[in-house]
């Protein structure tokens, strides 16, 4: 089903606005947690939502090895599951394959695959992917299942991956078929070059679908070529529907991808820095394993609204870091959650008031500069 979107203002490329879902509604622009295995690691479902995330993304790959899609289903779906009542976003399985799983081959027909876990051989197809997002998981949003080019990638390798991308687009659109309470996004490739991007987007919109992913990036492209390539790669897709840059980024990517008209976003960055001692402040990056954090009694972030950015001390957090203790872990993953969300909260506001661009100069000298 074609979601609303409704964009409530524009500040030059950049849009806020709110997909409305029959879970919940998703604020734009939005930073979607990664619940990788049913869970945002280290949080509760309620820890999340205090941090004022709209929706999460599950991750297929995963969920298909452990516990299982028809599992899944008997339990009653992942928002059952793991007691998550909002909207949850998944992705096709396609990407993890690629960088996780063990042997894969990748056919016109499936991808096929052992697992990371106990080597069990899996297949996915367009339409199994379909299956398992939108009837096992019952995900919300379900993604077309594509071919995520390595980067650097030469023309005709790009060409391929794209062309089997779009050929995959078109099945898993079939398989998906019309449904009133769930949406399907396709996803862009192309990876460098315009004009694959520009055909890969055309060949999406004559399939249409309910929301349009731009996909093959933040593969160590790095950030100067990935904005490179979101400064004509958003606008080739559809202006009144959502638009998705995936495994993006760092508090700077999620900045420069909004005032190029991104968005959604998820990534992994949050947590898994989080659980490694990072942390993100409106100052910049900080890692509290530092000894400057030994005898800090300041908060990370007094104002950002969670409990593990204002009730604890830096010296504390540098002590549980320090002994990784398990608290180190869930504290400084729960601020940086509630740091992106507080990010993306302050960029819907500015673009809400027509003062983004000076939004993003003062994040730069405050935030990037330090970094
Ligand atoms: C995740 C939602 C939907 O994803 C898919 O079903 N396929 C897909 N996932 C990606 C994930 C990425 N993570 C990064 N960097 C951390 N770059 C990525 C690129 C892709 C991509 O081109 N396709």
């Amino acid at each position: 089903m074609t979601f609303p979107f409704d964009i409530s203002a524009t500040d030059g490329r950049a849009r806020t606005g709110v997909l409305k879902t029959p879970r919940g509604d998703i604020r734009t622009p939005a930073f979607m947690p990664v619940g990788t295995a049913a869970t945002v690691k280290a949080l509760t479902v309620d820890q999340v939502k205090q941090t004022g995330a709209d929706i999460l993304l599950g991750n297929t790959y995963h969920l298909m090895l452990r516990p299982g899609p028809e599992r899944m289903e008997r339990l009653g779906g992942l928002h059952k599951f793991m007691g998550w009542d909002k909207p949850i976003l998944t992705d096709s399985g396609g990407f993890q394959v690629m960088s996780l799983a063990g042997i894969s081959k990748v056919k016109e027909e499936a991808v096929t695959f052992s697992s990371h876990i106990d080597g069990s051989k899996h297949v996915l197809s367009p339409e199994r992917s379909i299956e398992i997002q939108a009837d096992r998981i019952g995900a919300d949003i379900s993604m077309q299942l594509d071919e995520c080019v390595a980067w650097p990638a030469e023309e005709p390798r790009a060409r391929s991956g794209m062309e089997l991308s779009a050929r995959w687009a078109k099945r898993s659109k079939d398989a998906f078929g019309t449904r009133d309470t769930q949406a399907l996004f396709g996803i862009q490739q192309g990876s460098t070059f315009e004009n694959l991007r520009r055909e890969s987007s055309d060949r999406l919109q004559e399939i249409g679908f309910d929301g349009y992913a731009i996909g093959g990036l933040a593969v160590g492209e790095g950030h100067q070529a990935m904005c490179e390539v979101l400064d004509y790669a958003p606008q080739m897709l559809p202006a009144d529907r959502p638009r998705y840059l995936m495994g993006v980024g760092k508090p700077v990517d999620l900045v420069e991808a909004v005032w190029r008209g991104v968005d959604m976003f998820d990534c992994v960055l949050p947590t898994r820095a989080g659980r490694h001692g990072q942390a993100w402040t409106w100052d910049g990056p900080i890692n509290l394993k530092n000894a400057r954090f030994a005898e800090d009694q300041d908060p990370l972030a007094p104002e950002v609204p969670c409990p593990a950015s204002t009730d604890y001390s830096r010296a504390y957090l540098h002590h549980l870091i320090r002994a990784d203790e398990i608290l180190g872990k869930i504290l400084l993953s729960w601020h940086n959650i509630a740091f992106f969300q507080a990010l993306t909260a302050a960029m819907r506001t500015a673009i809400a008031e027509g003062r983004f661009e000076a939004f993003r100069r003062d994040f730069h000298a405050r935030h990037v500069s330090n970094g």
